[in-house]
């Protein structure tokens, strides 16, 4: 790893898996030790496509699960950027609407990047921008039952909805890319987000990494 460029950690898995959790745990307990310019999360959601111009019944339609339904493009190009130490602009998406708001939000490097989503080692551009790669190996049927609670609070979502599109697009695309993508992991985590070890193993190579100087 190259003393002078961020160290980008992605934190991939199935849709609820613990991926936020698991990333925001640790960004929190380092976050006073490491300072705001340490360390710092991005998530692979923020860049899913804007669906502004199709009615809500077609948005509800989207395969959100498709490698197809974010910018992958973008991202790569942000993380490259984040790589030379330059600021982005980071979309922001909701939810709710399936839709991109206008502002968006600047991003500036951290010595530690954390990048958190379900496709991010689906694609050979975007894996090669990551250091270190660790995927959340949850039970599929425990991540239903948490996204299901999840959604239903948090994305406005009902179970009927959440249980169709889980049968239609989430399982089969989960087979399809996000599971294969396992493979390309250096690190695979059992026991979902509060697997207290390998917080703590994580913690340590981050405070390993920490220490050597970076250039800005
Ligand atoms: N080990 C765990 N035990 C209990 N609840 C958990 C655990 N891991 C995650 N959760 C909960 O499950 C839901 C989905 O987790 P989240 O971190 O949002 O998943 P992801 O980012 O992979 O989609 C959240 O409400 C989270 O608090
Ligand atoms: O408009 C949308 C965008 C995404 N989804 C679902 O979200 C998950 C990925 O987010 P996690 O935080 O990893 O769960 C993905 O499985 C999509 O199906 C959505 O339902 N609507």
């Amino acid at each position: 790893m190259n003393a002078n460029k961020p160290t980008i950690i992605t934190i991939t898995g199935p849709s609820a898996s613990g991926k936020t959790l698991f990333a925001h745990t640790i960004h929190d307990e380092l976050i006073d030790e490491l300072g705001e310019d340490g360390i710092s999360i991005l998530s692979e959601d923020a860049y899913y496509r804007d669906q502004s111009h199709l009615s809500m019944s077609e948005r509800e339609q989207t395969n959100y699960d498709n490698p197809s339904a974010f910018e992958h493009d973008l991202l790569t190009e942000h993380l490259k950027k984040i790589t030379e130490n330059k600021s982005i602009d980071v979309p922001i998406y909701c939810y709710k609407t399936h839709t991109r708001l206008n502002e968006t939000r600047v991003f500036t490097p951290t010595k530690i990047v954390l990048v958190e989503g379900i496709l991010l080692l689906s694609n050979k551009a975007l894996r090669d921008q990551f250091d270190i790669k660790v995927y959340m190996d949850t039970p599929l049927d425990i991540c239903l039952v948490r996204r299901i609670k999840r959604d239903l609070i948090e994305r406005n979502r009902s179970v009927e909805s959440v249980t169709n599109q889980y049968l239609e697009t989430v399982r089969p695309m989960y087979y399809q890319f996000i599971e294969p993508s396992k493979a390309w992991a250096d690190i695979v985590i059992t026991r979902g987000g509060k697997n207290r070890m390998a917080i703590e193993v994580l913690k340590a190579k981050i405070r390993q990494l920490s220490k050597l100087p970076l250039q800005k």
